[in-house]
């Protein structure tokens, strides 16, 4: 049978064709997307990536096979000393406090793509749940190799663009597209139909982050 990662991918073209082509990304490769912007973004991912962080763990407690505990434990503990440490620097960088991450509340889009990766922790299967983490991965790594050369005249949005396409991200990246292969190996049609939803709805979401962010977007009420 097709490896399920292969038919991800192949699913997935259509959506993140509009992540690649979206001005929150092609502004920040331009120099162009107005830092407020790119605050705002930097503050309501803050709040996913801490959230993202727990999943892994919280995945591993139901998975038996060392090796693929392990994968999920690494890429925690791996974004805590690689991914929120750039964060923290970018922070400083353009003067992002400890108060104003506090005082910010999560947006609808950013709290929505939170709960459908719980909800599929909850609901749904351990590949499934793996699933609904690999867009986060897998995305930003195309992002990041697609425009690794686009020399963004704003230093801290080329940072940005690098820190995606590095070995070190590449890695984690590679893991977790190996791990949903092995977890799928034995899922029956019904099964694999649950993981790509799951997929597909993750690849959703990061596209509506980039809009959640170039829009600002607040609750109504
Ligand atoms: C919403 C989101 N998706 C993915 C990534 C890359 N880890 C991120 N930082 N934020």
């Amino acid at each position: 049978m097709t490896k399920i990662s292969t038919e991800l991918f192949e699913i997935a073209q259509p959506v993140w064709n509009l992540s690649y082509q979206h001005p929150f990304i092609t502004e920040l490769a331009a120099g162009k997307l107005p830092l407020e912007k790119f605050r705002y973004y930097l503050k309501q991912d803050r709040y996913y990536l801490e959230q993202f962080g727990d999943l892994h763990e919280k995945i591993a407690q139901l998975i038996d096979n060392p090796a693929d505990k392990e994968i999920l434990l690494v890429g925690a503990n791996d974004m805590h000393d690689g991914e929120l440490d750039i964060r923290n620097t970018m922070f400083q960088e353009i003067g992002i406090t400890a108060d104003e991450i506090k005082s910010t509340p999560i947006a609808p889009t950013a709290y929505s793509y939170v709960t459908h990766m719980n909800y599929e922790l909850t609901n749904g299967t351990t590949a499934s749940a793996v699933a609904a983490l690999l867009p986060c991965y897998w995305l930003y790594s195309e992002i990041g190799h697609r425009l690794i050369n686009a020399q963004s005249p704003v230093p801290i949005y080329q940072e940005w663009l690098d820190s995606y396409a590095s070995t070190e991200f590449d890695g984690g990246t590679n893991q977790m597209v190996q791990l949903i292969d092995h977890l799928s190996e034995q899922a029956d049609s019904a099964e694999r139909a649950q993981i790509k939803d799951s997929f597909l709805k993750s690849s959703n979401y990061e596209l509506n982050f980039w809009q959640m962010a170039y829009t600002m977007e607040n609750w109504a009420g």
